[in-house]
């Protein structure tokens, strides 16, 4: 299978300021779902930004679904992948929640009935049905979130790059938001998200990438990277309390336990060793 997103050798500063990026190499394959984790800083803005043709790779290559970014129009790369900024507000310029979700739609040349399609299923994915006809800058910073997602998940690109996309969300709302992207790739999207959520990382990615100082210092299997706590901890990053729970309990019963992601996964192995010390196995 051929990665539809290909990374090699990039380096990048901005004009006047230190090197943010240096020597990246990455193969992304179809219908993974990566996060892209690091503390603040650490580049994983600037690297997406690679993606959609926002920068262009001064050193190295940069691929798309097989479209060279330092050649290829923004409105070509469009197609491939969509990006959900960071910040909405970077996003959002329309009066109406419907015609700011239309508006990647006019510049596909779709027809008008398709187009009204694609925004009401968008709207509906993110719970918005209800603020078509809304002015998004009356609504709360979670809501304009989910307005520059819908524009996005409108777009129906193979590849999504979602900046943060629980930010300013409560709970619920972040449940519900990655509930769609983990829907949205097992429909066959190819998803990376950036987060500093590590709970959703454990919960959702099925490969996690630690970017730190502008290098890629962790590459690997979700189980495999909190496998490497130490690692994790030179880059400033903190697994979920779960996972840290579950790696004290192993250390204290001297035991070589499973990798926990999830409360789900903790109490599948609670009971396993509270099954275990009855049968006399337990440690
Ligand atoms: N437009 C810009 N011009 C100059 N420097 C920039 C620009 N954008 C980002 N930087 C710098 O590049 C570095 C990497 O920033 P970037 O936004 O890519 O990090 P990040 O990992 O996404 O951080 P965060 O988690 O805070 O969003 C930082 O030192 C930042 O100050």
């Amino acid at each position: 299978m051929n990665p539809v997103i290909e990374i090699n050798g990039l380096s990048f500063g901005y004009e006047f300021g230190d090197s943010v990026l240096k020597d990246i190499h990455l193969a992304i394959f179809p219908g993974e779902m990566v996060a892209l984790v690091g503390q603040n800083g650490a580049g994983k803005t600037t690297l997406v930004k690679h993606l959609i043709g926002l920068l262009r790779p001064p050193v190295g290559k940069v691929k798309v679904g097989g479209l060279d970014v330092a050649n290829s129009r923004i409105s070509t790369l469009a197609r491939q992948v969509g990006y959900v900024f960071q910040n909405p507000d970077h996003q959002i310029f329309h009066d109406t929640v419907q015609a700011e979700v239309a508006f990647g739609l006019h510049n596909l040349n779709l027809p008008r009935e398709e187009i009204g399609q694609r925004v009401k299923a968008a709207l509906s994915d993110v719970g918005l049905a209800h603020l078509a006809m809304a002015n998004p800058q009356r609504l709360s910073r979670g809501q304009r979130q989910r307005v520059a997602l819908a524009s996005v998940l409108a777009m129906r690109t193979p590849v999504l790059v979602l900046d943060e996309p629980t930010t300013g969300q409560d709970y619920q709302e972040r449940q519900q938001i990655m509930e769609l992207v983990k829907q949205l790739n097992k429909a066959g999207h190819t998803i990376i998200f950036i987060t500093h959520d590590m709970s959703l990382v454990a919960h959702y990615a099925s490969r996690v990438i630690v970017l730190c100082q502008g290098r890629i210092v962790l590459d690997g299997a979700t189980r495999e990277v909190f496998q490497q706590p130490q690692k994790l901890a030179e880059s400033l990053l903190v697994p979920p309390q779960i996972n840290i729970l579950a790696n004290q309990l192993n250390e204290q019963l001297n035991v070589q336990g499973p990798v926990i992601l999830t409360v789900q996964e903790m109490q599948t192995y609670l009971q396993q060793l509270g099954e275990g010390k009855e049968n006399g196995t337990g440690g």
